[in-house]
């Protein structure tokens, strides 16, 4: 069993009318408002990285003006010297100021890119969440998004800077000397010659054995860690350890493998990058022009200057290169999120006449697409309470799911007093419907919360009532500080208290339907009494759906559904059913003798705190 509980949320504000509705907008769409941001980040950072040549070429003029035959200009060389300091001072500020949007930029992005995301999760099926771990969604709301920021608030700057300034300087030493130019650029040339070297099939294959080999790494230790209570007591460990290290192994070849192909080709690119051997260049080509008698002794000075500056950016952008891999991976996750399809919501809800449910040729299918519900008829009739019973993986818990809309059928229809679920707002559904399952979330609040999620402002005497009713009352005047007791802070409560609090939280809530899956992982007898008691309490014109697992609750039930491989097989009274001696009347037996054997059938479920 899955099932997520959040709570017939009755009181849950409907969210924004688009929000997170229609198609996805992909990572170019949330950017685009943010165009004119972008823009001015860019311009910025261009002025920043044009002026932050004056100095160089101050420099440069100077040397100039100093080797020239004859007395130098102090006027003119107090002019230089203040343009330079003049263009540093507007590199500053400029650079600072494109900085600063940027991680502004980056900090709304982020904001908008949570929004997004809170807005598309609260739209996705429920039953979405129940295949993933909530750290698995935290991690794309709070880390992804976070991984985003260097595509945000460094790439656009240091993309500018990698490509003008090297295209200023460029245009410059054309100006000077065109033929040392050219004999500037070999070392440029010949790391860009080097990169085909890095994208052959081979190397790209070995990249992803490296990845992979990374992922086996993870992927054994979260095993481990997760299983670890299940390996110690059963004495797995050595095998879950030598998984680990059979991955390790695994690893140090694939690196050693990708490091002895990549490292010779990863030096020979620093090495034609690195500033002594663009001097080496620039000093040999500079002499043989020099000597030759082709260039001026004092036109040196601007290519050793700017020479290294062609390449600087260019070994700059090698260094992020690893951040902006992990900020495309990021992005594609978050991208995947955004991309689930929403539960659609009907433009002009329809109101439900009455409680009554009817399943009409209900088929379901999970995204595996093997048919779990093969056109289920059923009706719940206001006033009776009906019990699902049937084996282990028949379709139990996916059935009644379906009528709190965590998914909709693939075929048929679910319908609630006459309305098609698809046809009825959410905030109507979950004042229509509430549901206890097994995977009880609590929220990390006072139990009193917790219990009147649904009706926030319910009083303190209508809360104590429900707890009374679901047999939990007693235990919370134990807890610290009673019903303000914060659940996951002050006290932890065993799955079945978990549950009580569920049941407690349902009956507060007071919705004509209710679906209930009887737990069989925290069958305490308290459990089993609240579960009873919320039952018999209920007044007479409620809808109960229960998924049933113990005998006393399908024998109090005024109908029994008796459900095998997705489709209903029996249905009727207990006591028309045992009558019959058919496959209800076989389960009940088998049951029995269960029972009698000391053992509660379907009790494989450990018990999780909370
Ligand atoms: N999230 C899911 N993705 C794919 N298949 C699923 C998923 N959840 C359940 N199933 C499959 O659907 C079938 C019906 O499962 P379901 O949980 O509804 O049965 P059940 O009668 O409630 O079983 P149990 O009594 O053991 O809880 C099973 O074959 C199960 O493997």
């Amino acid at each position: 069993m899955s099932a997520t509980d959040l709570a017939p949320a009755r009181e849950r504000p409907a969210p924004p009318p688009d929000a997170g509705a229609g198609p996805a907008p992909g990572m170019t769409g949330l950017l685009r408002p943010y165009g004119w941001a972008f823009a001015a980040v860019v311009l910025l950072q261009m002025v920043g990285a044009v002026a932050g040549l004056a100095p160089l070429l101050a420099v440069v003029e100077v040397g100039r003006v100093l080797l020239s035959p004859g007395p130098a200009d102090p006027g003119h060389v107090w002019a230089v010297v203040t343009a330079g300091a003049a263009g540093l001072l507007v590199r500053l500020l400029f650079t600072a100021a494109s900085s600063g949007i940027g991680h502004v930029l980056d900090g709304e992005v982020q904001l908008a890119l949570r929004r997004r995301l809170a807005a598309r999760l609260g739209r996705v099926p429920i039953g979405w969440f129940s295949r993933r771990g909530s750290g698995e969604v935290a991690k794309v709301v709070g880390e992804d998004v976070s991984a985003v920021h260097p595509f945000i608030a460094h790439a656009p700057g240091e993309l500018v800077s990698a490509f003008v300034v090297p295209l200023v300087s460029l245009v410059y030493l054309f100006a000077v000397d065109w033929r040392l130019t050219l004999i500037t650029l070999i070392p440029v040339a010949l790391a860009v010659a080097m990169v085909p070297l890095m994208m052959v099939p081979a190397r790209l294959r070995e990249q992803e054995e490296f990845d992979a080999a990374m992922g086996r790494i993870a992927d054994s230790t979260v095993e481990f860690v997760q299983g670890i209570a299940v390996v110690k007591a059963f004495g797995g460990a050595e095998r879950a350890h030598r998984r680990f290290i059979r991955a390790a192994d695994d690893f140090v070849d694939v690196f050693v493998r990708w490091v002895r192909n990549m490292s010779l080709i990863a030096a020979a690119m620093q090495l034609a990058l690195s500033p002594p051997f663009v001097l080496l260049v620039v000093l040999i080509g500079g002499a043989a022009l020099i000597t030759s008698g082709g260039m001026a002794p004092a036109d040196l000075l601007p290519f050793m200057l700017l020479g290294l500056g062609l390449t600087a950016p260019v070994a700059a952008l090698g260094h992020g290169f690893d951040d902006l891999q992990a900020a495309r991976r990021a992005a594609g996750r978050i991208k995947d999120v955004l991309e689930v399809a929403p539960l659609p919501e009907p433009a002009e809800p329809a109101s439900p006449r009455g409680h009554r449910v009817e399943l009409r040729d209900v088929r379901f299918a999970y995204d595996d697409g093997r048919e779990v519900l093969r056109g289920i008829d059923l009706v719940l009739e206001p006033g009776t309470v009906t019990a699902l019973v049937g084996p282990s993986g028949s379709g139990k818990s996916t059935l009644v799911q379906l009528l709190p809309r965590f998914f909709d059928p693939v075929g048929g229809s679910v319908l609630l007093g006459g309305v098609d679920l698809r046809e009825l707002g959410s905030g109507e559904l979950y004042r229509k419907v509430s549901f206890v399952f097994q995977d009880v979330r609590l929220l990390r609040a006072p139990v009193a919360d917790n219990i009147a999620l649904a009706v926030p402002h319910a009083g303190h005497d209508e809360v104590v009532r429900a707890a009374r009713l679901a047999g939990i009352h007693d235990r919370i005047l134990e807890l610290p500080r009673g019903y303000d007791t914060v659940i996951g802070d002050d006290a932890r409560l065993s799955g079945g208290e978990a549950q009580r609090v569920a049941i407690a939280r349902a009956l507060l809530a007071d919705t004509p339907v209710l679906v209930l899956d009887e737990a069989t992982a925290f069958a305490d007898p308290q459990t089993e009494q609240a579960v009873r008691r919320a039952l018999a309490t209920l007044d007479g014109d409620r809808t109960v759906l229960v998924i049933a697992h113990r005998l006393e609750t399908v024998a109090d039930a005024d109908t029994v559904v008796m459900l095998d491989n997705g489709s209903i097989v029996e249905r009727g009274s207990p006591a028309e059913l045992m009558a019959r001696n058919g496959r209800f009347a076989a389960f009940w037996r088998s049951r029995r003798i269960a029972g009698a054997a000391g053992t509660n059938g379907g009790q494989e479920r450990g018990d999780e705190s909370r």
